[in-house]
């Protein structure tokens, strides 16, 4: 299980997880939720209501009516997952959720058959003005030779996204005889030719040539009003437009203007700016309009449809829910579950790491000190590893735990590199396939902090001034002093061990209270310290000594004695102690000074 998932929001209560949905969700997928959550379905809450109950629920299942803002998923304080039933998030805004930790899921396969089928009804509707012929007959009227319509067969059908539902309309219009053209700067160019689709190279071919247009883009920034004014004028009179993606890549007041000049024949919409429209607005207007076909978003409206994104949204807030990884994740990076299996004990490593970081070489629980550039290399078999989110987000969460509260940050997957940033953390990841496998184990991990670029002190001074000399040379102890700050771990029998503290070569299971002395490397400095704490109570259950790396020679500046703080020097150790309770700090301090201790700090893993 993600470490950052299970314990999201820090409330790791074992009640069961509360589902919010606010709108209709078809019961199959519904089903596989209630067994281990409380399913609450309550339609027709206003925002605000919402926004008052939503701190209550661990999960929200909307589809497109509910608007996800980011005040109201800052207030959903045990929000760990929002799904939404269909394709579409463009009511969810996504920023605000990858800041906040929380998963967006949707189902992007689920509707596309039924929005690709209502765009093909749509299309024939428009043709053959269906709606209009209905309408009257409905009102009494018999109109027949009012009502000519055209064929598609042999008309050319332009599509701008080719994408999973414009791919599905392309198939269906084949097997109508329809020309196919598209434009999709990111489309798939084989799976464009087996669908006869000819990609053209700009959107202009599209508007020239097109007897139906049917745009299949997302709204984004980018599709946002696409289809305006300028790009309606450079289409045929006889051009029709079909829009079942969403209201607004077609600017609704130019489609009307167009209508009503009669330089665009005909339209059908599904989808609108404001949904419902509101009255009197562009979008009521060209509802209104007797050349358009007109249906209240109803694309992923079948009964298929509404069981098939059910069921797959629902068996993704399930395994979140449950601490697994989701299929379709918008906001987070798609792990395979073997993949995830085999990074898991790193995962743990990790967080213990970054844990130790903080505690052992950054211990004034002063989150600033915190802003420091590392160096993150992973060795051996992970260096081919897919992924290496977990673990980034694993070493932000260690980093930042022993200083920030868990309630106050929840870092996942989702939001690690975003949190690290802003607090200032730059974590450089590489990957190296040295020497792991003569070691015992296949591989490990180094974190090494480095002299950020940003701070003063990196800075380049000029040799021959002595006050600049000085800075030089304390400056250079600085870098020394952060370069030595290295941790090096591996995983044995899914164990997590560090093998490097700073310049020592050790061996220990990061587990529990841990004291760590730097001391003199001479006899004695085990039973001072062990009496010490059996004074204050404080019982040992676990040892290891660890002497400076062998094969670190970098050591000038360390015989000039400058550097210190856990870094070490020639002539020194490392003793790690594994203890019961927590050590005081006045017996912490105690232990400094006397009988070649140089500094013992305490950090809990
Ligand atoms: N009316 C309804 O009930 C439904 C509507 N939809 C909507 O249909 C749309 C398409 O969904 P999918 O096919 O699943 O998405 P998709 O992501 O598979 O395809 C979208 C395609 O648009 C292309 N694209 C993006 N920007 C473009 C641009 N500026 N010009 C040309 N192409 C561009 C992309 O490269 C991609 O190939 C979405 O807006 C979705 O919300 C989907 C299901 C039901
Ligand atoms: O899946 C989509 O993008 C849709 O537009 C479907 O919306 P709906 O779930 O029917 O409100």
């Amino acid at each position: 299980m993600p470490q950052s998932q299970a314990t999201a929001h820090g409330n790791g209560n074992t009640a069961r997880p509360k589902v919010l949905i606010p709108e209709k969700v078809s019961p199959d997928g519904l089903r596989l939720l209630q067994a281990s959550s409380e399913v609450h379905e309550r339609k027709g809450l206003s925002p605000d209501d919402l926004l008052s109950i939503i701190g209550d629920y661990d999960a929200l299942i909307v589809r497109s009516e509910t608007k996800v803002t980011a005040p109201l998923l800052a207030a959903g304080k045990k929000l760990r997952v929002v799904a939404r039933a269909g394709v579409g998030v463009d009511n969810v805004d996504l920023n605000a959720a990858t800041k906040l930790g929380i998963i967006v899921v949707n189902s992007p396969q689920g509707n596309i058959n039924a929005a690709a089928e209502h765009t093909i009804a749509l299309l024939m509707a428009t043709a053959r003005k269906v709606g209009e012929a209905c309408a009257g007959l409905k009102a009494g009227k018999w109109e027949r030779s009012k009502l000519v319509g055209i064929e598609v067969k042999g008309k050319t059908l332009a599509i701008l996204g080719l994408g999973k539902v414009g791919l599905t309309v392309a198939r269906a219009a084949g097997g109508l005889g329809m020309n196919l053209i598209a434009y999709d700067p990111y489309a798939n160019p084989a799976l464009a030719a087996a669908a006869n689709v000819e990609m053209v190279p700009t959107m202009d071919e599209v508007f020239a040539q097109a007897d139906f247009l049917t745009v299949h883009t997302p709204m984004i920034a980018s599709t946002k009003g696409m289809i305006g004014a300028a790009e309606l004028s450079k289409m045929k009179p006889t051009a029709q437009i079909l829009n079942v993606a969403r209201g607004g890549i077609i600017d609704e007041t130019a489609l009307l203007e167009a209508l009503e000049a009669g330089t665009i024949a005909g339209a059908g919409i599904d989808v609108f700016t404001a949904e419902p429209p509101v009255a009197g607005d562009a979008a009521s207007r060209l509802i209104a309009h007797p050349n358009v076909v007109a249906t209240p978003h109803l694309g992923a409206s079948t009964v298929e449809a509404q069981e098939n994104v059910s069921i797959d949204v629902c068996s993704q807030v399930l395994s979140i829910l449950s601490g697994q990884l989701p299929r379709s994740a918008v906001n987070a990076p798609i792990i395979l579950p073997e993949e995830y299996r085999t990074l898991r004990p790193f995962v743990t490593l990790l967080e213990k790491m970054g844990s130790l970081y903080t505690q052992h070489f950054s211990p004034s629980n002063n989150a600033q000190q915190l802003r420091t550039t590392f160096d993150l290399t992973y060795e051996g078999s992970l260096a081919s590893s897919g992924t290496t989110k977990p673990l980034f987000a694993a070493l932000v969460k260690g980093l930042l735990s022993p200083v920030v509260s868990a309630e106050s940050l929840n870092i996942n997957i989702v939001n690690a590199e975003l949190v690290a940033k802003e607090r200032g953390i730059l974590i450089n990841e590489s990957r190296s396939r040295d020497k792991v496998d003569q070691e015992g184990y296949s591989a490990s991990v180094t974190l090494k902090a480095r002299l950020d670029p940003r701070s003063p002190s990196a800075s380049r001074v000029v040799r021959g001034d002595p006050f600049a000399e000085g800075v030089a040379l304390r400056s250079s102890e600085r870098r020394k002093k952060v370069e030595n700050q290295v941790i090096t771990g591996f995983v044995s029998n899914n164990t997590p061990y560090i093998s490097r503290l700073g310049r020592f070569s050790t061996s220990f299971v990061p587990e529990g209270t841990m004291l760590i002395c730097l001391n003199d490397d001479a006899p004695g400095k085990i039973g001072v310290v062990g009496g010490r704490l059996g004074k204050a109570g404080v019982n040992i259950r676990s040892m290891s000594v660890a002497p400076i790396e062998a094969n670190d020679n970098d050591d000038v500046l360390l015989k000039e004695g400058s550097v210190v703080d856990g870094e070490g020097r020639e002539g020194e150790a490392l003793m790690i102690l594994g203890v019961d309770r927590t050590v005081d700090d006045e017996v912490r301090k105690s232990l400094i000074g006397d009988d070649g201790l140089i500094e013992a700090s305490v950090v809990t893993l």
